[in-house]
């Protein structure tokens, strides 16, 4: 193998829409961290090929297309329209992450690829401003999930400020098994002028006080995906029936819901429990790294 990057889960533990531009996306003022569990991928030689070749496998594979406009291939490409070399690859896609879920699965894998072919094909003058454009042309979510660390993003997602002094969270993440077309998602909502994210604290001492601040913070997506979609509710009443749950929320567009615990004991009984409720559900106890 010529080498691998881990393609982590994004999780936006609050996001507030703040105004729509005249191309139609949105702005967004959200604070996003990255879990433990995510996709990989893998660069292999394949010396006759010229374009890269993408095989999917993983527990998500299925009905996840590997042709051109799999978002691992586009990321190649863009690679290679700035400069990269991407001939004599095969990539391999390891899905762990549910499709279309709220957790940025296809712009983590991208994110990942851009890091992967930097390592393994540099570009010949990669500056910074190239690679953010490159990967904001990928997807309003791609630039934060190439730093995948604690962070808040503004404009439509692009402008990254990383957070220091961040906890580790335990955490535990609950797909109800419904896939959430992100578009529909914002055209269900009601008001796209809401205020931007409240001040944030020097530091936050751990989980509980991150969850206590987060109690003023939305997402604002929440509303209309569940008005859409109601198993959510359900995915999120079932988190919040748990013991030791400080806080429960849809991540992004959904239908991924995330539970905030003080400690990974209660995080691994509280996914057990539901997973036993609901043995149809994607549930997970993972943590994301603090910083
Ligand atoms: C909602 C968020 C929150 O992090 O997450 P996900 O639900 O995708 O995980 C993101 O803003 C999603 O980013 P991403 O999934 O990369 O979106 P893109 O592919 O660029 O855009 C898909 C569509 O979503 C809408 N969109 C996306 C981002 C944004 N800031 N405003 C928007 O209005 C647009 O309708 C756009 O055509
Ligand atoms: N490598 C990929 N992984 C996931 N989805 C992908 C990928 N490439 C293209 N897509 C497409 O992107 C869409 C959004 O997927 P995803 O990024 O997982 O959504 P979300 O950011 O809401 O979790 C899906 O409908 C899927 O068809």
């Amino acid at each position: 193998m010529l080498g691998s990057a881990f393609a982590p889960a994004k999780i936006n533990l609050a996001l507030h829409i703040t105004g729509r531009r005249a191309d139609g996306y949105h702005r967004l003022d959200s604070l996003v961290v990255f879990a433990a569990i995510g996709d990989t991928i893998e660069a292999i030689a394949a010396p006759d090929t010229t374009e890269p070749t993408l095989d999917i496998v993983g527990p998500f594979a299925a009905g996840l297309d590997s042709g051109s406009d799999n978002l691992v291939l586009r990321a190649a490409r863009a690679h290679a329209a700035a400069g990269g070399r991407i001939d004599g690859l095969a990539l391999r896609l390891i899905k762990r992450l549910p499709v279309a879920s709220g957790i940025g699965g296809g712009s983590a894998d991208a994110a990942a690829t851009l890091r992967l072919l930097d390592t393994i094909a540099p570009l010949p003058s990669a500056g910074a401003d190239t690679r953010l454009a490159m990967a904001t042309r990928l997807g309003a979510d791609v630039p934060m999930c190439l730093r995948s660390t604690p962070l808040r993003a503004t404009g439509i997602g692009e402008r990254i400020e990383p957070l220091r002094h961040f906890p580790t969270l335990p955490m535990v993440l609950v797909n109800p098994g419904v896939a959430v077309s992100t578009p529909s998602v914002f055209k269900r909502l009601e008001h796209a002028d809401n205020l931007p994210l409240p001040e944030f604290p020097l530091a936050f001492a751990d989980a509980a006080a991150l969850a206590e601040w987060l109690i003023q913070t939305r997402n604002d997506l929440e509303a209309g995906a569940v008005g859409a979609l109601p198993v959510i509710a359900d995915a999120l009443a079932a988190l919040n029936a748990t013991t030791g749950c400080l806080l429960a929320r849809m991540s992004g567009s959904g239908a991924t819901v995330f539970g905030l615990f003080a400690d990974a004991t209660m995080a691994k009984l509280a996914a057990e429990r539901i997973a036993a409720q609901h043995p149809e559900w994607w549930v997970v106890a993972t943590t994301a790294e603090g910083a």
